[in-house]
């Protein structure tokens, strides 16, 4: 029987989404969709510290813009909810007691003093740090006489030595051996779930049938392999995808303050330029042009993750929000500039002079000339004037004329400046060019001349003519 493509995406709401998560929410939402399943998104809200309201909220925002939508989920609530594990308490219970009955958990009273002192011997032994067992077989007089001294337990599940082996979606076959794992906690002392127990239990409640996550948790793999055995519960197909790594070679996380999408939507990218970056680190994808999301969806392919280390890379990413610029609708881009301007754009003319200025836009910022172009006072660039100097003296002559006969027809301008002065092409754009915007390349003189309106093109012809 085929199960349901279900995959998730869990990120604990404990700092700002960066990319090395959002890559991994993308690939989970690319997965779901190539088999036409569903994406949940699970909140990992028990680190009462460090998790706040605010930062789930952000991390819901920031799927939301990179149009990563949840199927089930904060806000898209079915059945298999809650959706955040803070409101999940009362889930685990009989889970716990379910595997102490069975004996695969037991109360450890170690304290972390205790614990520590015996992971420094054993790393003096040269040996793995691993939990010694020493409440693995207490007795009931044992346990009162260690709860009779204050002692609060932790619950352990016991680990039996043999094979663990799973077929990782990204990574192929995995072999695990018990007696290197050791007995883990699967509650801590003051009553909060483990990772292991909850993301496992979690993944089996929710129908999650695929896990896309991050090679850190390679090895907590077993471990919640083991637990989902125990309970009878179904596991996932696993696959663990290669970290995204900063210019240091370290991984991108929360906790050094990585760089965010929130710093990247307000810097102007575009969350397009976002997916199609990422959907192609360590990931080969045939079509080189950019791509809806479900059209990234449709060329996904898990098994060709590559599993060296994803290493961000600006560039890149700029060459895609390139593309998302050039093929957003116009109505996108007004808004996108509109608070890096600082000249004025008449607000009958926005639409058509973004269209027109779109092509040479890569930052909201970089509207800001064109806008003085057409609208403001230009000062023109060094090469600018250097082209205007060089020029045949005759085309301002000539340009002149043609503006006062044609207006903004630059058609039919052109055609006239030709015409009289014999001038054409470089000879004769370039130097208008220059003249006209105060730049030596930029948009289209055809649609930005009406724009900028015949009265102030002819000031600026004029000027040329008088030496700039
Ligand atoms: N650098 C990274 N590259 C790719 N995936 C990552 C990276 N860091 C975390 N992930 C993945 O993102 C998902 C959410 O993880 P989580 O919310 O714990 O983020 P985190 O950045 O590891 O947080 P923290 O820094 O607090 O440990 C997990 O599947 C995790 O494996």
């Amino acid at each position: 029987m085929n199960t349901p493509v279900i995959t998730r995406f869990a990120p604990s709401p404990t700092g700002a989404m960066h990319l090395g998560n959002a890559r991994t929410a993308l690939f989970n939402w690319l997965l779901a969709r190539a088999a036409g399943g569903r994406f949940v998104l699970r909140l990992e809200d028990t680190d009462q510290e460090r998790s706040t309201p605010e930062l789930a909220e952000a991390l819901l925002d920031d799927l939301r813009w990179l149009g990563l939508e949840w199927d089930a989920g904060p806000r898209a609530e079915d059945e298999h909810g809650p959706y955040a594990q803070s409101e999940r308490g009362g889930v685990y219970a009989g889970y716990y007691e379910k595997l102490e009955e069975a004996g695969k958990a037991y109360p450890c009273y170690c304290t972390s003093e205790e614990l520590e002192a015996v992971r420094r011997a054993q790393r003096a032994r040269g040996e793995p740090p691993r939990y010694p067992g020493r409440c693995r077989n207490l007795t009931a007089e044992d346990r009162a006489r260690l709860e009779g001294e204050g002692r609060k337990a932790t619950l352990r599940f016991r680990v039996e030595s043999g094979e663990i082996a799973f077929d990782d979606l990204v990574r192929g076959r995995q072999t695990f051996h018990g007696e290197e794992i050791g007995d883990f906690i699967i509650r801590r002392s003051d009553g909060t779930p483990s990772f292991f127990f909850v993301n496992a239990v979690d993944d089996a409640l929710m129908g999650v049938s695929r896990v896309l996550r991050g090679e850190d948790h390679l090895t907590n793999t077993p471990r919640q392999l083991l637990i989902l055995e125990e309970l009878g519960l179904p596991a996932p197909t696993y696959g663990h995808i290669n970290l995204m790594v900063g210019d240091d070679g370290a991984p991108l996380s929360k906790r050094n303050g990585s760089r965010s999408v929130a710093e990247l939507r307000e810097a102007g990218y575009f969350p397009e330029a976002v997916s199609n970056y990422l959907a192609r680190l360590g990931h080969h994808m045939e079509e080189g042009d950019l791509l809806a999301l479900d059209d990234l969806a449709a060329q996904f392919n898990a098994g060709g993750l590559s599993r060296s280390p994803a290493k961000f890379d600006v560039e890149q990413l700029d060459h895609w929000n390139k593309e998302a610029v050039h093929h957003a609708e116009p109505e996108r881009l007004w808004p996108w500039v509109a608070p890096a301007l600082e000249t004025a754009v008449p607000e009958e003319v926005r639409q058509a002079w973004v269209a027109a200025v779109q092509p040479n836009l890569e930052r909201p910022a970089d509207a800001e000339q064109w806008a003085r172009a057409c609208f403001g006072a230009v000062e023109n660039s060094a090469d600018a004037v250097a082209e205007i100097a060089g020029a045949d003296p005759a085309l301002w002559q000539g340009a002149e004329t043609a503006l006062e006969e044609h207006g903004t027809d630059f058609a039919a301008a052109l055609e006239s400046i030709k015409q009289s002065t014999g001038l054409k092409g470089k000879k004769l754009f370039k130097p208008l060019r220059a003249a006209l915007t105060g730049r030596t390349a930029g948009p289209e003189l055809g649609p930005l001349l009406p724009l900028m309106g015949v009265e102030r093109a002819l000031a600026r012809i004029r000027a040329a003519k008088n030496g700039g």
